[in-house]
C-alpha cells in the first residue's frame, strides 16, 4: 500500500500519531507483525516499550519507509519520526521535514538508533 499527500503539505506539519497498543518489547519479540514501532528505549532492555498496531491503529502503520542503503532512497524521505512528551507520556508523531506536493508519496526512515529494520530491498 502507498500513502500519498491529498493536498500540499507545509514543512513541519504533524501528519499523524503512530498509534496502537503499547506493550513491552520482550512480549512482542516473536510477533510476526512488520509494523512494531519503538516508543521508549530503556537502558534496561526488559523495560523498552513498543507500539503494536496489529489490532488497533490508524493510517500511520501503512506509510512507507525509505531504503537506507541508497542515496535515492534517502532523497525520498519527506517525514521524520519524532517523540514528544505529551502530558508526561511519550508519543510518536510523523511530521513533514519539508514542503510536500499533492500526490507525493509519504516516506520516513523506519530505522532509529537501533538500525534493525532491513530496508535494502525497499523501492
Ligand atoms: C508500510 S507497513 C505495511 C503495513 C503492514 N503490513 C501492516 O499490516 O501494518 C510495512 C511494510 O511495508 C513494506 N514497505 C514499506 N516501505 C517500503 C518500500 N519503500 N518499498 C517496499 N516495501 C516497503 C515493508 O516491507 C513492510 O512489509
Amino acid at each position: 500500500m502507498q500513502i500519498e499527500a491529498d493536498r500540499p503539505i507545509k514543512d513541519l506539519t504533524i501528519i499523524t500519531e503512530y498509534v496502537g497498543d503499547v506493550d513491552f518489547l520482550k512480549n512482542r519479540e516473536n510477533d510476526d507483525g512488520d509494523s512494531i514501532m519503538t516508543l521508549l528505549s530503556a537502558s534496561d532492555p526488559s523495560k523498552t516499550l513498543v507500539i503494536c498496531p496489529d489490532k488497533r491503529s490508524n493510517i500511520a502503520r501503512f506509510i512507507n519507509g525509505i531504503n537506507n542503503h541508497t542515496p535515492e532512497g534517502k532523497k525520498k524521505q519527506n517525514l521524520k519520526c519524532v517523540r514528544f512528551d505529551v502530558g508526561g507520556e511519550c508519543r510518536v508523531l510523523l511530521v513533514s521535514n519539508r514542503d510536500i506536493s499533492k500526490g507525493e508519496r509519504l516516506y520516513y526512515d523506519y530505522n532509529g538508533d537501533e538500525h534493525e529494520y532491513p530496508t535494502d530491498h525497499f523501492v
